[in-house]
């Protein structure tokens, strides 16, 4: 399953699992790239913010000396940072030194606003009062008009958008000469964020599922229709978590940096029509009640047009 892909509104193939790298430190998102290289993982995932662009560049360029994959078979993934969002080009140019790379195969705008370039941190400047320094009147559609510029470079294959709402995309498509190719977003059953992953379908607009299992901690894997399908089918919750999006269409990003766990987050499943119906009804339920689960939302202050956050 881990070499299974879905169709980009590029044309391009993208995998179907990608390991994600937030919170990895530096040797261990090494190790960690080659491990799951090894363990066929074909898509790696991270980002400027993340600060470890230069260990998941060392653990592809260790990937590619000692033959296990070329450059081509592997599709990475990185983010236009806030600081940047005014500067696409600078900040393509940035990553692509950290990665050692000549071209990425995706660049997301990672949230859809734009911090100081000016201020005083490269990556989170901040008011004297502590919050975050936003320049609140730069139009997320100047953000994608500067992303479109990147293509013809050929340093990037395909652009695309992470945690942008439906709101955000009602707004930007009208104004988009490329259709994201991408929406990256928090994804799992107590976060099944339907409308917008319709609304991407629709659109053709692929989703990337990211923090999977709840983020740190793997919350989610502790809720009892997932545990009751992990059961049955004699697998870990987590094993469940990831062939959730399978289902779905959408590509997902399990974070490890253990050996062991990153083998075992390869082997997805096939759930069947009944697992699928305790899991989109355990999330139906969710939704009713008003108690959706968001674990990451960052403190930046904006109104990103989420219906559970607005
Ligand atoms: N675009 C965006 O804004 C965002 C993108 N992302 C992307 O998505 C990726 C995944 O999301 P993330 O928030 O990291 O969290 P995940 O939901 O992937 O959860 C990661 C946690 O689960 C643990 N874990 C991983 N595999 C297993 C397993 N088999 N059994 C038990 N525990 C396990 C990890 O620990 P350990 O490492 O010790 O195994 C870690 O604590 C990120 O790394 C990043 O690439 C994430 C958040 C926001
Ligand atoms: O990709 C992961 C997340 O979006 C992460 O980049 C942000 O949460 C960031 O740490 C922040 O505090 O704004």
């Amino acid at each position: 399953m881990a070499t299974k892909t879905f169709k980009l509104n590029t044309g391009a193939d993208i995998p179907a699992l990608g390991l994600g790298t937030w919170q990895g430190e530096s040797t261990l998102v090494k190790d960690a790239v080659v491990a799951a290289l090894k363990a066929g993982y074909r898509l790696i995932d991270t980002a400027y913010c993340y600060g470890n662009e230069e260990h998941v560049g060392a653990g592809l360029k260790e990937a590619f000396d000692q033959g296990i994959v070329k450059r081509e078979d592997v599709f990475v993934v990185t983010k236009l940072w806030a600081t940047y969002a005014s500067r696409a080009e600078v900040g393509l140019e940035k990553s692509l030194r950290n990665l050692g790379l000549e071209y990425v195969d995706l660049f997301l705008v990672h949230w859809p606003l734009l911090m100081n370039p000016e201020g005083n941190d490269d990556r989170f400047p901040k008011l004297p009062n502590g919050e975050r320094d936003i320049l609140r009147d730069y139009s997320h559609i100047q953000i994608w008009k500067n992303m479109e510029k990147l293509v013809e470079s050929g340093k990037t294959k395909a652009i695309g958008v992470s945690n942008y709402s439906k709101r955000y995309l009602e707004e930007l498509l009208p104004h988009a000469t490329i259709v994201p190719a991408v929406n990256q977003i928090e994804n799992h059953p107590q976060l099944p964020q339907q409308e917008i992953v319709d609304f991407c379908k629709e659109k053709g607009i692929h989703i990337m599922a990211y923090s999977p299992f709840g983020s740190t901690g793997s919350p989610v894997t502790s809720a009892e229709p997932v545990v009751k399908v992990a059961e049955k089918h004699g697998v870990k919750p987590t094993t469940v978590l990831l062939s959730y999006h399978l289902y779905r269409g959408s590509t997902v990003l399990p974070k490890s940096t253990n050996p062991d766990r990153i083998e075992a987050n390869a082997k997805l499943i096939e759930l069947d029509a009944e697992d699928q119906k305790l899991l989109n009804d355990y999330s139906e339920q969710l939704v009713k009640e008003g108690k959706v689960q968001r674990y990451i939302y960052p403190p930046f202050g904006v109104d990103f047009g989420f219906p559970d956050k607005s």
